[in-house]
């Protein structure tokens, strides 16, 4: 009987639960989707007990479709989307739907802290106070919901809810708590003087974990209704970029990693908090135990991709509408995409700037717009790759993970925009992968995760920059960095008068 490993990787648009044997092949796999809630602009909000419901599903079907039995699975982990606040009352019940890393309700929240702690917050956080992060959120409900708050006990992230509904025991690990800018970074406890300063009880905060450290076994109610046995081991788990980064073996500097799901990123690993990147990027905690990473986000990358599909595409696969774009050319024959239809994080932190397409001409056939949205995606990128370059990072190699490394196209296109060679991973399940590892290594089949990384992390194809293509690039990636600052105040005044409609 071969023993596996499960990693959950709770995505945005959907649940991931990958099984993965002591070689780090992946045996099976089983995914399912959950809706995104968008009341209103600036609104992104799910409900938790979709993703319980969900990941069961999941876990079923892979149980059902595979050879795999409940009796094989030694452990399990997770890889967790970000920041997204979970309340929780006094039994630990839920109170309101889950505002998610793309809410970006909370302007006057994060003004608040910034007039009441000033710099000292990046001091302490290693990151600025922005609309996505936990704190302003639960500063948010505090303001607007007080009923709500009243009743507030305890908060976590969504990874760490999943966790606590398949073990009965609450945490949260360190490199998703970094992420609530509640943390102090450096020491990976609780903030006590930012908690004093806000007026948040430290007792609402939940108590930390390694990433790789024991959480619990499957409860008695979970086995009940997953299949799953008590027997399985569950671990921390990550916040979705550091297990991205670990299954994606990005263990030093040399290499960086971009991944498009519904937000995308540009990481780079970092070894301590000496880098002075003033909250322009994010700085994280990583799943490697004292190690960190930095990131620079885009809200809306695979998002941009999913919506142009869902509006103009509804019908078709997302190979089909992808690999439309390589009928046009290189600059979608003079076409731009800004990604930025949910606002921008980095390196723009702007909740009211949108996206535009500039340039749009009569002859103009849809196959052009799905190219310049691709490609304003890793425009979008480079723009964090450049800031990378000016602050001396010498990676010379881009691990490309999530949704959007199913695609060779895109993989070439990044490629061409960074001047630098991308690779792609066996299986595009980077944050799958990490969350498997992490139970690997928490089991003991590994000593430590680098250990870990040299049997799971398989690379696949290499792409390499062609070098007219990427300097053609170079010329329309000029034009694309005029576009933020030259719509910024149409795209602002449009959303102002959005709002009053
Ligand atoms: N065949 C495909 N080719 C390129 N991109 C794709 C394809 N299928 C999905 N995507 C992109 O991948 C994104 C989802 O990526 P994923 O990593 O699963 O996201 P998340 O973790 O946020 O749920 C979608 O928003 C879409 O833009
Ligand atoms: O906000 C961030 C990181 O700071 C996002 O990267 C979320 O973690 C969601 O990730 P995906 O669902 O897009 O993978």
């Amino acid at each position: 009987m071969t023993a596996v490993v499960l990693g959950v990787d709770l995505g945005t648009s959907a649940v991931k639960v990958s099984a993965i044997n002591k070689r780090g092949e992946v045996v099976a796999q089983a995914s399912e989707s959950y809706d995104l809630q968008q009341s209103h602009p600036g609104y992104s909000e799910q409900n938790p007990e979709d993703w319980v419901t969900q990941t069961t599903k999941a876990i079923r079907e892979l149980l059902k479709q595979s050879e795999i039995t409940a009796a094989q699975i030694e452990g399990l982990s997770y890889s967790g989307q970000m920041h997204g606040l979970v309340l929780l009352d006094e039994k630990n019940e839920v109170l309101r739907p889950a505002m998610l890393w793309n809410d970006t309700r909370t302007t006057k929240q994060c003004q608040e802290i910034t007039d009441k702690i000033g710099d000292k917050f990046v001091d302490i956080t290693g990151n600025r106070p922005l609309e996505g992060f936990t704190l302003p959120k639960l500063l948010w409900v505090k303001e607007n919901e007080p009923d709500i708050w009243q009743q507030a006990k305890t908060f976590l992230l969504p990874k760490d809810y999943l966790r606590y509904r398949m073990t009965g025991n609450l945490a949260m690990d360190e490199s998703d708590a970094t992420g609530t800018v509640l943390l102090d970074i450096k020491s990976g406890q609780w903030s006590k003087e930012l908690c004093d300063e806000l007026g948040i009880s430290l007792s609402m905060c939940p108590p930390l974990i390694e990433s790789i450290e024991y959480a619990g076994n499957i409860s008695d109610e979970y086995q009940e209704l997953s299949g799953l046995s008590t027997d399985i081991k569950v671990f921390g788990g990550a916040a979705d970029n550091a297990a991205g980064a670990v299954g994606a073996g990005i263990l030093s500097s040399d290499k960086a990693m971009v991944s498009i799901g519904t937000s995308g990123v540009v990481l780079k690993y970092e070894n301590d908090t000496q880098k002075e990147y003033r909250g322009v990027v994010q700085y994280e905690r990583h799943a490697f135990p004292k190690k960190f990473y930095s990131m620079g986000v885009t809200l809306a990358a695979g998002f941009s991709l999913s919506w142009f599909k869902k509006t103009f595409a509804p019908d078709e696969s997302f190979n089909d509408v992808v690999a439309s774009a390589g009928k046009s050319s290189i600059g979608a024959n003079g076409l731009l995409f800004t990604p930025y239809i949910v606002g921008e994080r980095a390196p723009y932190a702007d909740v009211n700037i949108r996206g535009s397409f500039i340039g749009i001409d009569g002859g103009h056939q849809r196959y052009d717009f799905v190219r310049a949205v691709l490609e304003g995606i890793i425009f979008s990128f480079e723009d964090l790759i450049k800031l990378y370059q000016q602050n001396g990072a010498d990676f010379d190699t881009i691990v490309s993970i999530g949704g959007g490394a199913k695609s060779p196209l895109w993989l070439q296109i990044q490629a061409n925009i960074f001047n630098c060679k991308v690779v792609s991973l066996e299986n595009e399940q980077g944050p799958g992968m990490g969350a498997a590892m992490i139970a690997a290594t928490g089991l003991g089949w590994f000593t430590t995760l680098t250990d870990c990384a040299q049997s799971f992390v398989h690379y696949g194809k290499a792409y390499y920059p062609v070098a007219d293509q990427a300097e053609k690039y170079q010329k329309i990636y000029k034009l694309y960095q005029q576009v933020y600052a030259q719509t910024k105040p149409i795209t602002a005044g449009l959303l102002e008068q959005r709002r009053s409609n």
